[in-house]
């Protein structure tokens, strides 16, 4: 698809003050909510735009019965009482739970046809083995086609260039190749959402570590090239940008990073039911990115929004889009199967479940509206079902269920045809490389005539010219993100720490304790690079007798919503979590995010530290890396994060983990070192040099207690494109 510029963009001066300078045939608008700025975008497009500050301080006000666990709070607001069930059990509880939460709202009990072996589900899976079985044979041409595939800002080059876009499928991100992946993630869907199978992923990128970094040295061309090709399709050079308080209702106050407004919800036209639901949830007024986003969706443009982390963009996106359900015309009794008018994509199971929930808190009074869920780890048929008997008229949905949905469910594509809202959560994620493909195959099941909602925490220049693909032209683009202070929130202290790779474990524990010793109501998150390697830290700490619950994608569904229901009421505990709880997951009064080895990416930083420091509380943020690491940092260079010395580590102390790294299970350091191995490999500042990445992938074996590396299967070294890498021990 050839990228094409808006037309007619309209911006604003910050030196002129209420002037509308830009051509007159303008309509994008940019709007900056933060206080003083340069926009983020002046760095591609080399001028500013509208500008609208809407900080504010006002007291965050707490909800009642907020934190309850989900069936205690329904029991008490009246609901169907299962009080007693305090945790979800099974699968089947875990599909109806969401659904379920409103009082009163439909409960329906499927019955055990519903399993595995149901036609249904069998149909997709058949279809998927037969691919995966051809996608193996092709693995080779697939490594190729990742290859022209990879670099998100290459494709973007050709399209700008006015080549035709090609997205090549090259069956890696949705390979789920249970025979093919042996051993490693059996008898799943193999990334289904970003929350699938992470090892296999980083194993499988891995093995173009080195193709990647080819590409390293045109990244800084790509980058220039967008930018002028950027500045001149617009015609402008200079950046305009409008003082806020010209802009915005007047409703402006100077703190730089508060997010609750003084704006009330029931100051804008919206449902009384919705109001009442607001006013139940103890959402007294607006967040900055809702007072800023609510009236420009009102008038019905498509909108790109940016703000920080846990300042409620879910709400901003759910509450018009459930006004837009309530206004629609009612379907006759006749249409047993009503359209869905509301659909929003998230990246991962969990924070679609969170935002099925938030939608049904908004719903309480709107009985005749339903939310459904479709995510992966579910049984398709048992999703089904459940949007044939129950109302859907929001869907919440994971990138690949909703795609095997389009492709397995019958009449499930015409019911999409009554999309009158699309809503892409976490936006820049979703419109990156890795779900790129299915986002399109559902932007082109869903109407053209429709309004658009583009939510993140962050939106790196190059995916938001890709968010063209999504959003009209006429679309505006609100910035809540006080530039400056950069994505992450000043009340959060962010350090960084340097140790060696055989200090790790010990450093973890010792900043773990101190952190214990000093905060009763410790709640914290351990961050860790993939599945097996948390799966490792977990089992680790819990033999140093630490309270841990672990998340990440070995997991079955069901065990992951328990656990993460259980952390959000709890206080005093450990979640060791792999990427699956980076994004949008909303844990109150997390007092420390602790990150070992580097992130992903810049972004996937801002997201993790992000559990922290929600709706203006307090936090702290501790990346632990190794000195072959400290590369990172210059991606972090504009947030403010500083080093830290080290703690005193007591001998006492490395000889404590070290008897507890006894303890821990033989298979699970097998695992966690050869998926130690694939995430490196993935990264492109360590894996471009196999042979120094097998040296330090044998530091972390040494420093897991093991005298010997592991053997990994040749298959998988294949893979990896390692074989013959001396020190590597194949079988
Ligand atoms: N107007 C409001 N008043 C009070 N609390 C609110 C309001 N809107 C949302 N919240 C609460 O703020 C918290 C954070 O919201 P939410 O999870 O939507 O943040 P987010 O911006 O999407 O974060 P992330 O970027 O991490 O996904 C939630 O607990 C939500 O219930």
């Amino acid at each position: 698809m050839p990228w094409k510029f808006p037309l007619r963009t309209r911006f604003f001066t910050h030196s002129l003050p209420g002037t509308h300078l830009a051509s007159s045939n303008s309509c994008t608008r940019v709007c900056y909510c933060s206080s003083s700025s340069v926009p983020v975008l002046s760095r591609i497009f080399s001028f500013r735009s509208n500008y609208f500050s809407i900080g504010s301080v006002i007291n965050f006000s707490t909800r009642p019965n907020r934190d309850l666990p989900e069936f205690e709070r329904r029991s008490r607001d009246g609901g169907e009482t299962r009080a007693s069930k305090s945790l979800i059990e099974d699968e089947e509880d875990l599909s109806n739970w969401v659904s379920d939460l409103r009082p009163g709202s439909l409960r329906v009990h499927l019955t055990s046809d519903d399993d595995d072996s149901g036609p249904d589900e069998d149909r997709s899976s058949r279809g998927r083995r037969q691919q995966d079985r051809r996608g193996i044979r092709n693995k080779v041409d697939s490594f190729r086609d990742r290859e022209s595939g990879l670099n998100g800002r290459i494709q973007g080059k050709s399209s700008f260039r006015g080549r035709k876009e090609t997205i090549l499928d090259s069956g890696f991100r949705r390979n789920r190749d249970r025979e093919d992946y042996k051993g490693l993630g059996k008898g799943r869907d193999l990334f289904e959402d970003e929350s699938s199978d992470e090892d296999v992923k980083s194993l499988v990128m891995g093995g173009i570590g080195d193709l990647l970094s080819e590409e390293d040295e045109d990244e800084d061309k790509d980058y220039e090239f967008l930018k002028k090709k950027a500045t001149s399709a617009f015609g402008f050079d200079k950046e305009k940008v409008i003082e806020a308080d010209k802009a915005t209702s007047g409703n402006v106050v100077k703190a730089s990073d508060s997010y609750l407004t003084k704006t009330r919800f029931d100051q804008y036209p919206l449902s009384p039911l919705s109001l009442n639901a607001l006013k139940d949830a103890g959402y007294e007024t607006m967040t900055v990115v809702q007072e800023a986003t609510l009236p420009i969706i009102l008038k019905g443009k498509d909108v790109l929004a940016k703000a920080k982390t846990g300042t409620g963009k879910t709400v901003a996106f759910l509450l018009p889009s459930i006004e837009v359900v309530v206004k629609s015309p009612p379907t006759s009794p006749d249409n047993k199967r009503p359209p869905i008018l509301a659909l929003v994509i998230c990246p991962t199971r969990e924070l679609a479940t969170q935002a099925a929930t938030e939608a049904n808190t908004l719903l309480k009074y709107h009985p005749t509206i339903g939310v459904q869920v479709v995510i992966g780890g579910t049984r398709l048929g048992l999703e089904q079902k459940r949007m044939q008997t129950n109302p859907c008229q929001i869907l919440v949905a994971t990138p690949g269920r909703l795609k095997d949905h389009i492709e397995n469910t019958p009449g499930f594509a015409t019911k999409l045809k009554g999309v009158k809202v699309l809503v892409l959560d976490e936006a820049d994620h979703l419109l990156d490389m890795g779900f790129r493909k299915d986002i399109e195959r559902i932007i082109s099941a869903v109407p053209k005539e429709r309004q658009t909602f583009l939510f993140s925490a962050t939106v790196p220049e190059e995916v938001r010219q890709i968010c063209l693909i999504a959003l009209r032209r006429d679309h505006e683009f609100v910035n809540c993100v006080h530039e400056g202070t950069g994505e992450t929130h000043q009340q959060v202290k962010q350090m960084h720490m340097i140790a060696s790779l055989d200090r790790h474990f010990s450093l973890l524990y010792t900043l773990l304790r101190e952190h214990i010793a000093d905060n009763v109501d410790y709640k914290v998150i351990v961050f860790c690079t993939t599945a097996m390697v948390t799966k490792l830290v977990a089992d680790l700490l819990g033999e140093l007798n630490l309270n841990v619950r672990e998340i990440h994608s070995r997991k079955p569904q069901s065990y992951r919503t328990r656990v993460s229901n259980e952390f959000r009421k709890s206080k005093g505990l450990i979640l060791v979590t792999s990427d699956v709880s980076a994004r949008g997951v909303d844990y109150p009064d997390v007092t420390l995010v602790l990150q070992v080895g580097v992130p992903k990416d810049r972004e996937q930083y801002i997201h993790r530290l992000g559990r922290t420091g929600r709706k203006g509380k307090e936090g702290e943020g501790i990346l632990v890396l190794a000195p072959w690491e400290e590369y990172f940092l210059s991606s972090l260079r504009d947030l403010p994060i500083t080093k830290s010395p080290l703690p005193l580590i007591e001998p006492e102390t490395v000889k404590k983990v070290q008897k507890a790294l006894c303890h821990v299970e033989m298979r699970n350091k097998e695992a966690a070192y050869q998926a130690w191995l694939g995430y490196y490999n993935s990264q492109k500042m360590i894996g471009r040099d196999k042979d120094r990445l097998v040296e330090l992938a044998n530091e972390f074996s040494r420093s897991m207690g093991l005298d010997n590396p592991p053997a990994i299967p040749k298959l998988i070294l294949g893979k990896m494109g390692l074989k013959n890498v001396p020190g590597l021990r194949a079988k």
